[in-house]
């Protein structure tokens, strides 16, 4: 037998001999890698809890961190750490798994004189990496505060850990080679590091592991684009995919390599009124990572954006028109739950719960997510298909599957000369498969008989892997440039797909009745109040072409607060799938009515929507001076009598009620903000979270 096999005593089976539950790694959200830097979230977990967890496809390992208790409780033998602290925990934690290493030994990748270096690598903390996000207006001006304001003023030596990420589109993203915990202890850091807390916290940083932003990079997203995000909470790739839909980051890639140009896409004149058009439907099977989601995309303030909690692998179709036909996507992605072996370094229990089961029992749900994400894209359409795990069992063996399933209609697209900064392998073309006991086997003939219900023969490479060119993903290894390690496979579907030549299009099971949008539905508002757009439109002065079919507001019992704007073809989705999708949420918050009578309109125009339809509002514009809007920001509110004789002439002319704010820096690099204001009897008022309000003081070089 052809089998390389591991010294038994290194090996544990778990003590029930069962497969255990998948550990969805890279959600392992509380520590804080894709989110912002909150610190562990400390609720206990009881076993009952676990078992709730492993079900849910919420990670096991947050509950393990979160408890010590529950830590080797698979019966590996390994004594409890005791946890008094955090830095305590990782001290005592010994960050050694024989059989991980020799997993990862045998998969070929690394050349033995680079065996060291990946050791080593691999028991370092993770490096604090982020990306600027939001309209490219104001992310140019974070980048030059980042960079003039705190990168500038480090010491050579610290400066040296901080670097632009170079394969980054538009150098909007930096990696700081220091982990964010040693960061606090670094006197030196603390103004950066303050200032990551304080921006991520109003969106305009997302805090974001380096090889995950590498993705939706490739999925080269285009405004006006339909794109399905399948498995996306906590959204940090969703964000990203945003931006791009927004044409807030430019990625330029070559026309030969994009594929047949799907319909979707739109060029956005430089000028005019133009309400960002597009979908993205982010999607988890988890209600309560959806609303993690939410959370995360609500600082995006897109109109363009809904969140559904289905099962991807059996996404419904998502309807649109008088026709009711299904929506094909331009560009799906599938970065689907996997082992996550590649996010060891900060899922530290890893080392000692890392199992090769743990692949074996993911794959057919990653397949069945490919599959299904393949029959949603579009004909001409790319979909990206990533893991946070190593393994070719979750990689390469879904990729060969779904290749050969779907003959001649999909093929893996070469993207070996894009990101040329980027260092990476290409996939692997023969690999070993490990067993629950350590033994590796190289193809699946030699797997012996009691083995062969578990060992499938799906996970191996097929006899034809030569043609089918898994040369042309990538695996990122973690000591390349210091992150941890991904796989990506980006799709692209030249014809349809063979089984739906005949049967299109699965079948739409609407979901019971009780189960679907546990919030109050979104309902049209100029429909359901009429009276109330009236007035706003008339306050506003709105143009009788502005789409006022985009507002939506959530039927309540009492009128409803806030109203919503989607792009156009949300609006679509929302009208045909209200009734069988699960919505979570959907929109930009743009009006919140408020209790003042003073004005003639109920409304008041909120901060979150105002980027998106402030050309179509004819309201009083103030521009204010810096030190204004700094006190204005400080406390809320600036008296009259504290404006400047210019600014006061202006507010004067201004009907009481919704007014906006302008910023321009007088001289030279273009930085200019709008705020969401209110003109009041003898004061104006701004409407801007707290976290923002620190955002734009900084802008304007106010914040010592
Ligand atoms: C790797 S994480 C996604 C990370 C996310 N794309 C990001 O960048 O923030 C995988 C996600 O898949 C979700 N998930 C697991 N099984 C799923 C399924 N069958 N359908 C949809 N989502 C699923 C998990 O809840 C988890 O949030």
């Amino acid at each position: 037998m052809s089998s390389v096999t591991l010294a038994p005593a290194e090996i544990s089976e778990p003590a029930n001999g069962q497969i255990k539950s998948p550990q969805v790694a890279e959600c392992a959200i509380k520590t804080g890698g894709d989110l912002p830097a909150t610190e562990s979230v400390k609720r206990p977990h009881s076993p009952e809890d676990l078992t709730k967890m492993e079900g849910s496809g919420e990670s096991v390992n947050e509950a393990a961190e979160l408890n010590p208790d529950v830590i080797g409780a698979n019966g590996d033998g390994v004594k409890k750490p005791r946890r008094d602290d955090r830095d305590g925990f990782h001290k005592v934690l010994e960050k050694e798994n024989p059989r991980l290493e020799k997993y990862i030994k045998a998969l070929g990748i690394v050349p033995e004189e680079e065996w060291e270096t990946l050791r080593e690598v691999l028991k370092e903390p993770l490096p604090t990496s982020f990306r600027v996000t939001g309209f490219r207006r104001d992310c140019e001006a974070v980048k030059t505060v980042i960079n003039e304001h705190f990168l500038a003023q480090l010491q050579e030596e610290e400066r040296k850990l901080c670097q632009e990420i170079p394969w980054y589109p538009d150098h909007l993203a930096f990696q700081i080679n220091i982990h964010r915990r040693h960061m606090r202890k670094h006197d030196e850091f603390k103004p950066l590091r303050d200032y990551l807390i304080s921006e991520t916290a109003g969106g305009n940083i997302s805090r974001q592991e380096t090889v995950s932003m590498i993705p939706p990079v490739l999925l080269d997203v285009k405004p006006g684009h339909k794109v399905l995000d399948m498995c996306a909470a906590p959204g940090s790739k969703t964000a990203q995919i945003v931006d791009m839909l927004q044409g807030d980051i430019s990625i330029p890639i070559p026309e030969e390599e994009a594929g047949a140009a799907t319909s979707q896409a739109i060029d956005v004149p430089a000028v005019g009124p133009v309400l960002p058009d597009g979908l993205v439907v982010a999607n988890d099977m988890e209600l309560k990572r959806c609303n993690l989601l939410t959370h995360q995309i609500k600082r995006l303030q897109s109109p363009c954006v809904v969140v559904t909690n289905h099962d991807a692998s059996q996404m419904p179709n998502i309807c649109i028109g008088e026709a009711d036909t299904a929506i094909q996507f331009d560009r799906v992605l599938c970065d689907v739950p996997c082992s996550g072996d590649g996010t060891i370094r900060k899922n530290l229990d890893l080392w000692r719960t890392w199992h090769p089961n743990n692949a074996l029992a993911l794959h057919p749900v990653q397949y069945r997510i490919l599959r299904r994400g393949l029959e949603m894209l579009a004909v001409g359409g790319r979909l990206v298909y990533s893991t946070c795990s190593m393994n070719p069992v979750e990689n390469e063996a879904i990729l060969c599957r779904m290749l050969n399933e779907t003959k001649a209609t999909v093929e893996l697209v070469d993207c070996s000369h894009r990101l040329p900064d980027l260092k990476r392998v290409p996939g692997l073309k023969k690999w070993s498969v490990m067993a629950g006991d350590g033994v590796l086997y190289e193809d699946a003939e030699k797997v012996p008989g009691n083995l062969k219900m578990r060992l499938r023969p799906e996970f191996f490479a097929p006899p034809n892997v030569e043609m089918l060119h898994l040369d042309r993903a990538m695996r990122v290894m973690p000591h390349f440039q210091n992150t941890g390690a991904f796989f990506i496979a980006v799709l692209h579907k030249k014809a349809t797909l063979p089984w739906q030549k005949y049967a299109p299009l699965i079948p739409t099971r609407p979901p019971k009745a009780q189960q679907l949008n546990e919030n109050e539905p979104l309902v049209p508002f100029a429909a359901e109040d009429p009276a109330a757009w009236a007035s706003i439109k008339g306050f506003f002065k709105i143009q009788d072409d502005f789409p006022a079919d985009q507002l939506f507001i959530r039927k309540t019992k009492d009128k409803s607060r806030h109203i919503y704007m989607v792009s156009k073809v949300v609006k679509e989705m929302l009208h045909s799938n209200l009734d069988r999708m699960r919505i979570v949420n959907a929109g930009v918050r743009i009006l919140t009515r408020t209790g003042v009578m003073e004005s003639t309109c109920a409304y008041r125009l909120a901060q979150e929507g105002l980027q998106i339809w402030m050309e179509h509002l004819h309201v009083a514009k103030i521009t204010m001076k810096k030190d204004e809007i700094a006190a204005m920001l400080k406390k809320d509110f600036i008296q009259f009598a504290a404006l400047s004789a210019e600014t006061t002439k202006q507010v004067d002319e201004a009907p009481v009620g919704s007014i906006i704010v302008s910023y321009q820096k007088p001289e030279g690099d273009g930085l200019m903000f709008d705020l969401a204001a209110w003109k009041a009897a003898s004061s104006v008022r701004c409407y801007v979270a707290k976290e923002e309000r620190a955002h734009f003081t900084r802008l304007m070089n106010m914040d010592e």
